[in-house]
C-alpha cells in the first residue's frame, strides 16, 4: 500500500503503508524507546499525536495485549523505518500490522525516522499528516497545515471516563494501621499501570471524569485527590486544576505526568511547551534532595517553570539530567508531591515505581 507523511513545513516522505487505510492528522512526536510499543500506542496521553519510533526494528515481538495501558490505540498514526512482519514471541496473538488494522490507525514504514528526528530536534516538533492508499505529497503537506485542530479540551474529552466507577483495591494489601484508603482518581486518561500501582498496594479507588466539580469529589470523601496523566495543554484541564486548588493543604494531593503540570499549575506555577519534549524510556532524572540519578520512562511536550514556583511552597525535587527540566516537584509544608516521568514505566524502566507508589502509600498513613 502507498503511503505518505506531509509536515507544516513542506516536508514529504514517501514509504509503505500497513495497518488501515486513511488519513491521521496530530503533532507528529518521536520515542527513544526500543520496546514498548503495544503499551506506547494504547497510552491515553498520545491522543492527537503521530506516534514516530527512533529504533529502527518495532513490531518484533508481535502483540499480546497484556501490557496495554487502555482498551484501545489512542496515537493517531504510527511512523517506523521497519514494521516486523513476521514477529515471533509465544504470547503474541497478531502482528502490528494486523493491530493497526484492527484499531482502523494507519501506518507507513520504510521512513528515515533519523532525518526526521533530527529535524524535530532543530526546528520543534511540527503538524503532520499521514496518509496510507495515497502518495500524493502535496495534499499530505495542505491536510497537515489545515486540518482543524482539536482543542485540548477535546482531547481530554476522548479519552476521560464517562461516569465515575469505583475500584476496590486488593483484598489484605493495604499495610497499616485502620482500614484501606480511598483516593479519588481524577481520569484525564489514565494509564492502566497507574491504577494498578494503586490497587496493588491496597488503595480503594473512585475514578472521576476530567470535568468533576470539587463539591462532587468531596462527596466521595476522599483520603487524598490524585492526578493522572493525560493528552495534550495542561493549562486547559481547568475543572482538575479547580479540583487540585480545593483540596490543596486539605488531604494529600499527588500527580504524575499531566498530573504533575496541573498540580503545579494549581499551587500558582508556570507551564511551557518544550522544543520537542522527552519520550523514551531511558531518560536520566536527578533527585536533587537525595542526590541520586535515575533512569525513568517519560512522555510529555509540556514541563513546569522552575523560576515560577517561587512563592508556591513547592521545590524542585527531580530535574532532567539531560536539559535541567522540572522532573518533579514537593510541597515543603504540606503532602504534595508529583512526578513528570512515569514511575510506574510501561513500558520502561522501574528505578522510581517504589520511591513514588511507596511515598503515596506512606502520606495516606500506610507502613511501607
Ligand atoms: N503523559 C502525559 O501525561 C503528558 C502530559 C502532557 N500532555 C504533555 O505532553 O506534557
Amino acid at each position: 500500500m502507498k503511503a505518505v507523511l506531509g509536515l507544516e513545513d513542506g516536508t514529504v516522505i514517501k514509504g509503505t503503508g500497513f495497518g488501515a487505510e486513511g488519513t491521521a492528522c496530530g503533532e507528529l512526536v518521536f520515542t527513544t524507546q526500543f520496546t514498548g510499543y503495544e503499551e506506547a500506542l494504547t497510552d491515553p496521553s498520545y491522543k492527537g499525536q503521530i506516534l514516530m519510533f527512533t529504533n529502527p526494528l518495532i513490531g518484533n515481538y508481535g502483540v499480546s495485549g497484556e501490557r496495554f495501558q487502555s482498551d484501545n490505540i489512542h496515537a493517531e498514526g504510527l511512523v517506523v523505518r521497519e514494521a516486523c512482519k513476521n514477529p515471533y514471541h509465544y504470547k503474541s496473538t497478531r502482528s502490528i500490522h494486523k493491530f493497526l488494522e484492527d484499531e482502523g490507525k494507519p501506518g507507513i514504514e520504510g521512513v528515515d525516522t533519523r532525518m526526521l528526528t533530527i529535524g524535530a530536534r532543530e526546528h520543534g516538533t511540527m503538524r503532520a499528516a499521514l496518509i496510507t492508499g495515497s502518495d500524493d505529497g502535496e495534499e499530505a503537506v495542505d491536510v497537515a497545515r489545515n486540518f482543524p485542530q482539536v482543542t485540548d479540551e477535546e482531547l481530554i474529552a476522548r479519552v476521560t471516563c464517562r461516569e465515575p466507577h469505583f475500584i476496590q483495591g486488593a483484598p489484605g494489601a493495604w499495610k497499616g494501621s485502620g482500614k484501606p484508603k480511598h483516593a479519588v482518581v481524577v481520569d484525564l486518561g489514565i494509564k492502566r499501570n497507574i491504577i494498578n500501582n494503586l490497587h496493588r498496594r491496597g488503595i480503594d479507588l473512585t475514578l472521576v471524569p476530567a470535568t468533576t466539580k470539587p463539591k462532587e469529589i468531596a462527596g466521595y470523601e476522599p483520603d487524598m485527590l490524585f492526578i493522572s496523566n493525560g493528552p495534550g495543554d495542561p493549562e486547559k484541564a481547568t475543572d482538575a486544576i479547580n479540583a487540585v486548588k480545593a483540596f490543596a493543604g486539605t488531604i494529600p494531593v499527588a500527580g504524575i505526568c499531566f498530573g504533575h503540570q496541573i498540580i503545579s499549575l494549581a499551587m500558582g506555577a508556570r507551564t511551557y511547551k518544550l522544543k520537542f519534549g522527552h519520550r523514551g524510556g531511558n531518560q536520566p532524572v536527578k533527585d536533587l534532595i537525595e542526590n541520586k540519578i535515575f533512569i525513568s520512562s517519560q512522555n510529555h511536550g509540556y514541563a513546569v517553570d522552575a523560576d515560577s514556583l517561587e512563592g508556591t511552597g513547592l521545590y524542585v525535587k527531580y530535574l532532567n539530567a539531560n536539559d535541567k527540566t522540572v522532573e518533579g516537584v514537593s510541597h515543603k509544608d504540606l503532602d504534595i508531591f508529583s512526578v513528570q516521568f512515569h514511575p510506574e514505566a510501561q513500558a520502561g524502566p522501574l528505578d522510581t515505581e517504589e520511591t513514588f507508589f511507596g511515598k503515596v502509600v506512606k502520606v495516606l498513613g500506610g507502613d511501607l
